[in-house]
């Protein structure tokens, strides 16, 4: 069966023998001669094995094997190399690969040892998370494969669970996924959105009140801890947590018991909390905004959701996963050519998987064919600034540039024209990409929540319009 390999090696008449030794074995074979190469096509695709030498011109092969696991943690390596010492042997030992072969080694040998390493290759845990088990984490980049291979090791236990990564990239899925597959799947799944609720609520939220514990408490009420007894409490957005229910979290995570707002009581709660984050909390522990010891009680597992710019090999079965989605839900049957799933491929997606999914809904409805074509996805994708040349603002430049010349108003208010016409997309992008919640359009940003609101409104921007369909 022919396999997919990846070879890394510098020196042209090896890298040259070994490939061709290989693909009369009828593998495929990629070739590259440096760490960030393989770094870089290591994102690009998942291999089946990969074969490396460990002196390469930037860098060592082996020393850098971590950022090769963390990518691809299933796929076998075979060290090739000139340096025959017992230290490099047992380097390549302890870096856990499967095979080391001191050069100059026997080509059939290597082709054995191929075929050895794919048979015992251990088997990818993403079948068990994908559609065939009814879940509905979708992807199958070297990325998702790592986070896959997290969600599986937290499976047969209760430890604590961070998970990172910019908004709508599934974090809530990846803590719904972890309950589903888990043994507490017969237990409550309880979601909070800590920036959703009003900071003076948060806490009786959380942990419950009793009667006449502030004006209002008219009577006992339970918390989100008490409902997630025996299952998984899901904290979304922990960033935005005041400092004294930050306290309060703390103590029950240590205790495992929690008191009620107003309460004298202590209550013990067997819950497993999956907490998540879009902001980067070092900043945060480093001013005081958030505690260092709450973050180490919460980050025991930490996984990281890749923004999907960074795996965009995952668009296109996004994409018909929520084509079918849309159907289901009561849209136009449709389908899609390759070059429209090319144009959605090449989008940036500053709202990662949740603004994929929202374009595509938009897609299936507004389509006027049957199979939706470049062009519609053209009319439907948030302006582009810079497409062409991002990382100067080139076509940026050259848009409002146009505008100027055509546009330009005769009264003299230019500047304030110019900014308007730069907000007003800017705006409804960021807006698009976080479902129309403000807040988190103001973080995207980097601006203040307020700031927003009140330019919004001076542009007649509806946020409502951009409401999350999930
Ligand atoms: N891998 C995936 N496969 C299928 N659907 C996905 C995937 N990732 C995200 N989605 C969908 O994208 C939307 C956003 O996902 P989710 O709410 O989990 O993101 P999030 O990271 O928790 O966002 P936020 O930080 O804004 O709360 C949801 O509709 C979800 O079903």
């Amino acid at each position: 069966m022919a396999h997919h390999i990846l070879l890394v090696e510098d020196d042209k008449a090896i890298a040259t023998v070994i490939t061709e030794a290989l693909r009369e074995e009828g593998h495929d074979v990629t070739a590259c001669d440096s760490v960030s190469r393989r770094d870089a096509l290591l994102q690009e695709r998942s291999f089946d094995v990969m074969l490396t030498d460990i002196m390469l011109t930037d860098g060592d092969g082996l020393a850098t094997i971590g950022k090769v696991r963390n990518v691809a943690p299933n796929m076998p390596v075979i060290v090739l190399s000139a340096q025959n010492t017992l230290d490099t042997a047992v380097r390549a030992s302890d870096s856990g690969v499967f095979e080391y072969f001191p050069k100059p080694f026997d080509l059939d040998e290597l082709a054995h040892a191929v075929r050895q390493a794919v048979a015992n290759r251990p088997a990818a845990p993403q079948a068990d998370l994908d559609e065939a088990e009814g879940l509905p984490l979708i992807g199958r980049s070297a990325a998702m494969q790592g986070v896959y291979r997290m969600i599986t090791r937290v499976l047969r236990n209760d430890l604590t669970v961070l998970v990172t990564g910019e908004s709508g990239t599934g974090k809530e899925l990846v803590a719904e996924a972890i309950h589903q597959l888990g043994s507490r799947k017969t237990g409550p799944f309880i979601a909070v959105n800590t920036a959703a609720i009003p900071h003076e609520l948060l806490e009786s939220e959380l942990f419950g009140h009793e009667r006449g514990a502030f004006t209002g408490a008219v009577k006992q009420a339970i918390g989100k801890f008490e409902q997630a007894n025996g299952g998984t409490l899901f904290l979304d957005e922990i960033g935005d947590m005041p400092a004294s229910a930050q306290t309060r979290l703390l103590r029950a995570l240590q205790s495992g018991r929690i008191r009620r707002v107003g309460g004298r009581q202590e209550i013990g709660v067997n819950v497993r909390i999956v907490a998540a984050t879009n902001r980067d909390l070092t900043p945060m522990i480093a001013n005081g905004s958030f505690r260092e010891d709450l973050y180490y009680r919460l980050n025991v597992v930490p996984i990281h959701l890749p923004p999907l710019r960074e795996r965009r090999e995952d668009v296109a079965t996004l994409a018909q996963h929520f084509l079918g989605q849309a159907e289901a839900e009561g849209l136009p049957r449709r389908s899609i050519d390759e070059a429209a799933l090319a144009a959605l491929t090449r989008n940036d997606w500053p709202g990662n998987v949740r603004e994929l999914r929202n374009i595509v809904f938009r897609l299936a409805l507004l389509a006027r064919d049957d199979v939706i074509d470049q062009a519609t996805v053209d009319d439907c994708l948030p302006q582009d600034f810079g497409a062409d040349d991002t990382a100067s603002g080139g076509g940026f430049k050259l848009a409002l540039g146009e505008w100027l010349t055509a546009e330009k108003p005769a009264d003299g208010t230019v500047y304030h024209a110019a900014l308007a016409a730069f907000e007003q997309p800017l705006f409804e992008h960021a807006l698009a990409a976080t479902g129309g919640n403000q807040l988190r359009a103001a973080q995207l940003l980097g601006i203040n929540r307020n700031t927003l609101r009140k330019r919004i409104t001076e542009l007649e921007i509806e946020p409502v319009r951009y409401a999350r369909r999930n």
